[in-house]
């Protein structure tokens, strides 16, 4: 306490153990692999425009977090398959915070003006979120198969390999039918063997299986809550795209995107399409 700067300093002392010397021993910068990171912003426009890194970390936060969800959701379908209900909903927790982060995310790029975009967006050229191949590889998980999608990737072995494994494995959603199934739980066999490249499409023979899992929720909790957090990540996940469609709207309004599609429009039948439609028609049935 004694030898420390007075408060009146305002400014804290560094503690004699504190390290600072890292020539032989890892840190922080080295750990992160920050050299890379921060250097990995390249402005593509001449002369450069200010708000363009403001762009391309909004772009490049967003993929890394992306990273992180597609992992998590890759290991929560993993313990699904084990029957480890607990550990894959530890899983799709930290999966939904990511979502809310991704979301909230967009405030950031919303401060950017339809004018200083169109000052920049020429430099563009015909690059779009449209690419991402992430992006893809979680709606793929998540059921929302595209064969067609993969022809975006055909220049990028690396990225079109990952999305043709995830397009024939089972999804999230497969998988957790046939954790049910092995509990005892009646899912039809057609539905157990289906093609896992095609998107899922509702099934109506599911509703009575989890309007019983939703009239036992005393008993099987730990199933009522699994379909609880999948309807939590649909509707995450459609707020993103909400919330994707109308920072788009006010930046360039109804032009054309640079991925080639008609825009707004594009993005807007997005909102159409459900990953776990089952797990929203048994609300209709569920009474007291
Ligand atoms: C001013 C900012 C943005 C604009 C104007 C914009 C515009 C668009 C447009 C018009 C499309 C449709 C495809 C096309 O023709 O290009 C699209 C798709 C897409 N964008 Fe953006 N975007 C913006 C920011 C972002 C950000 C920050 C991300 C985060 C990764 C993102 C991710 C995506 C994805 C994943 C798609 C494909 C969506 C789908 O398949 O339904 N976009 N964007
Ligand atoms: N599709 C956007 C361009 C765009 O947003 C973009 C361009 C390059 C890299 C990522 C992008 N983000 C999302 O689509 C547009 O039409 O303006």
């Amino acid at each position: 306490m004694s030898n420390q700067k007075p408060q009146s300093e305002n400014q804290r002392d560094i503690e004699e153990g504190v390290r600072t010397d890292f020539r032989n021993t890892m840190s922080y910068g080295s750990y992160l692999d920050l050299d890379r990171v921060l250097s990995a912003q390249h402005p593509v426009s001449v002369p450069e425009h200010h708000d363009e890194m403001l762009f391309i970390i909004q772009h490049q936060t967003s993929e890394l977090w992306l990273k992180l969800m597609l992992h998590e959701l890759v290991e929560a379908r993993r313990l699904l398959g084990e029957d480890d209900i607990g550990k894959a909903l530890k899983c799709l927790a930290r999966v939904k915070h990511i979502q809310k982060t991704l979301t909230e995310q967009w405030s950031v790029l919303a401060t950017l003006t339809p004018r200083e975009y169109a000052q920049f967006r020429g430099f563009l050229g015909s690059s779009s979120g449209f690419q991402s191949f992430q992006y893809r590889a979680v709606e793929f998980i998540l059921g929302n198969k595209h064969e067609g999608m993969l022809k975006v990737h055909e220049a990028d072995p690396k990225a079109h390999e990952l999305l043709a494994k995830l397009l024939h494995e089972p999804g999230l959603y497969d998988v957790f039918l046939a954790a049910l199934a092995r509990r005892g739980y009646e899912i039809p066999e057609e539905i157990l063997s289906r093609d896992v490249t095609k998107p899922w499409t509702f099934q109506e023979a599911l509703v009575p299986v989890f309007k019983e899992i939703y009239e036992s929720e005393d008993t099987q909790w730990s199933l009522y809550q699994a379909c609880e957090d999948l309807v939590d990540v649909e509707d995450n996940f459609q707020a993103w795209r909400y919330r994707h469609l109308r920072v788009v709207q006010r930046t360039i309004g109804f032009k054309r995107g640079t991925g080639g599609s008609s825009g707004v429009d594009f993005l807007k039948r997005a909102l159409d399409l459900t990953f776990f439609p089952e797990l929203f028609a048994v609300r209709t049935e569920i009474g007291n």
